[in-house]
């Protein structure tokens, strides 16, 4: 792969300079102390995002991951006035499986605040959605009440998507690992984990192609859930990936558009 500073590249060049940062405010060691404190308080127990996922599909029910984005670097501003709570509500409401909340501030206008906000206004399960490089965003995720991380495939070393999967699980959260070409999906099968999640945007170049999904698709073993992610804009896409058997999906622009998140929801997948 080349050099040439991709949007991707960009953020991750970001992301090693802000775990420096934040690490002196905020050590790793005060971060383990905070999740031994909250391991006193039920409501911040993990709440089983994978289980909550195979269940709904195993009930005949699409499992939607409904996202929570304030703005994208190739869409820009998604959503003013932007309210996590009211949001996480509505997607409850409407029938959403878990929540993908964007922490990153830099690119998405994302903050941990606002994963906390979405979680407390709801009981569904949480992905904190950001661009994990180093095992503190993983102490970090579980401090604010994460349920489930990501781990980008394309961002990371086998090894160390190895170490940072297993610590994830070792606090108690669920992993999705996102590919988005074959190579990578050959490296996210080596991993321990049942979600898989299929970008079908190209994080170097903003490309959205559903057939992505369908071409991935069939390397994919049966014990795993695929998740499509990216570019789900209508019910004929939605039937599309259905009648491939692919019935787990992450939306995230489709909905922060529409005035009411969760009826938009409804509308797409009920
Ligand atoms: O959304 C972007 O512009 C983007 C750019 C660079 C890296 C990641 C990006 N998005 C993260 C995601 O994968 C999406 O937020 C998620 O899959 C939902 O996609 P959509 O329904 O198309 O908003």
């Amino acid at each position: 792969m080349s050099d040439t500073p991709t949007i991707l590249r960009k953020i991750l060049a970001r992301k090693f300079e802000e775990v420096a940062e934040r690490s002196t405010s905020k050590t790793l060691a005060d971060l383990e102390q905070a999740i031994k404190r909250q391991s006193a308080n039920s409501e911040m127990s993990p709440r089983g995002f994978t289980n909550v996922m195979a269940h709904s599909i195993a009930g005949g029910l699409p499992a939607v991951i409904a996202e929570i984005k304030k703005a994208s670097p190739s869409k820009g501003l998604l959503r003013d006035p932007f309210i996590p709570a009211d949001i996480a509500r509505s997607y409850q409401a409407g029938g959403a499986s878990c929540l993908s909340v964007l922490t990153d501030a830099d690119f998405f206008q994302g903050h941990e605040t606002y994963l906390k906000q979405a979680r407390a206004a709801c009981s569904l399960p949480v992905i904190r959605k950001d661009f994990i490089v180093d095992p503190y965003q993983i102490f970090e995720a579980r401090s604010i009440g994460a349920d489930c991380i990501l781990l980008i495939v394309s961002a990371l070393e086998d090894a160390q998507m190895s170490e940072l999967n297993d610590l994830a699980h070792k606090l108690g959260m669920d992993v999705l690992v996102e590919v988005h070409g074959g190579d990578e999906l050959e490296r996210a099968l080596k991993l321990n984990n049942r979600l898989i999640g299929i970008n079908n945007r190209n994080l170097h170049t903003f490309e959205v192609s559903l057939d992505n999904t369908f071409e991935l698709l069939k390397f994919i073993p049966e014990n795993r859930i695929v998740v499509t992610e990216s570019g789900i804009h209508t019910r004929d896409d939605v039937q599309a990936m259905k009648d491939r058997q692919v019935f787990s999906f992450l939306v995230g622009e489709t909905f922060m558009r529409a005035e009411d998140p969760g009826a938009k929801l409804k509308e797409l997948f009920v």
